[in-house]
């Protein structure tokens, strides 16, 4: 069977409980929206490949749990990370002001090569704004991040942001993949990222997988 793509990619969503992570995650991925909150226990993932610069991306999408009690789990998931998508939502200040817990368990746990963005999420919900977007920029500035405001209800700025995110670990990686050259040989290989930066996980038998998304 021919390769469906030259190299895979793990990225990461993190952020408090309710700020939307499942729902950016299958709006991107199945482009769906499911209004309920169902909490994700430990870890989930999902797939999908994109086209940068005539590159066949796969990137392996991992939905965390936001809420406290899931942490020791999460954690063990950031070092095998190449893209981290940091997300707040714009109606609620304590998930805002959390992204400095958030991006300092980042620079403790994850490589230090790991390309990050800053996303706050539920844009859709203007009238109940409490952060706004300038102080957004202003953080992601703070922390050299780019930032997107998104909503995973409207679908603004979903691709954008997942596909800028690929686009900067892409880059990162760009000596790596330029000495491995799989997009100009005709084999079936591709570059397994993941497996490269840590210990290769199981997807389809990994315990940790608990959630059916809810979208
Ligand atoms: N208005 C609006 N609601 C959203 C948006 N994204 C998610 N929600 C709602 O926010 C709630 C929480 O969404 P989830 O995606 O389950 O949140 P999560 O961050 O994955 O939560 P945990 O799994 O507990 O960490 C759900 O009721 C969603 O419908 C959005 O862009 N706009």
């Amino acid at each position: 069977m021919a390769k469906q793509y030259d190299v895979l990619f793990r990225l990461l969503i993190l952020g408090d409980a309710g700020v939307g992570k499942t729902c950016l995650l299958c709006r991107f991925t199945d482009n769906e929206f499911h209004s309920s909150h169902i909490s994700t226990i430990g870890v989930d993932f999902k797939m999908k490949t994109l086209k940068i610069d005539g590159i066949n991306v796969r990137v392996q999408i991992w939905d965390t749990a936001g809420q406290e009690r899931y942490q020791t789990i999460t954690k063990q998931y950031y070092r095998r990370a190449q893209g981290i998508i940091l997300v707040y939502d714009i109606t609620s200040s304590h998930s805002f002001q959390h992204i400095v817990k958030w991006a300092s368990d980042v620079d403790e746990f994850a490589p230090d090569k790991v390309q990050r963005i800053l996303v706050g999420n539920k844009a859709d919900e203007e009238q109940s704004r409490k952060v706004p977007k300038e102080q957004g920029n202003k953080l992601a500035k703070t922390y050299g991040m780019e930032f997107f405001e998104t909503s995973a209800c409207t679908n603004c700025n979903i691709n954008e942001s997942f596909t800028r995110l690929t686009e900067l670990v892409l880059r990162a990686h760009k000596k790596e993949l330029d000495a491995f050259q799989p997009f100009t040989n005709k084999t079936n290989k591709y570059i397994d990222m993941t497996s490269l930066e840590g210990e290769r996980v199981k997807p389809d038998n990994d315990v940790n997988s608990q959630k059916a998304c809810a979208c």
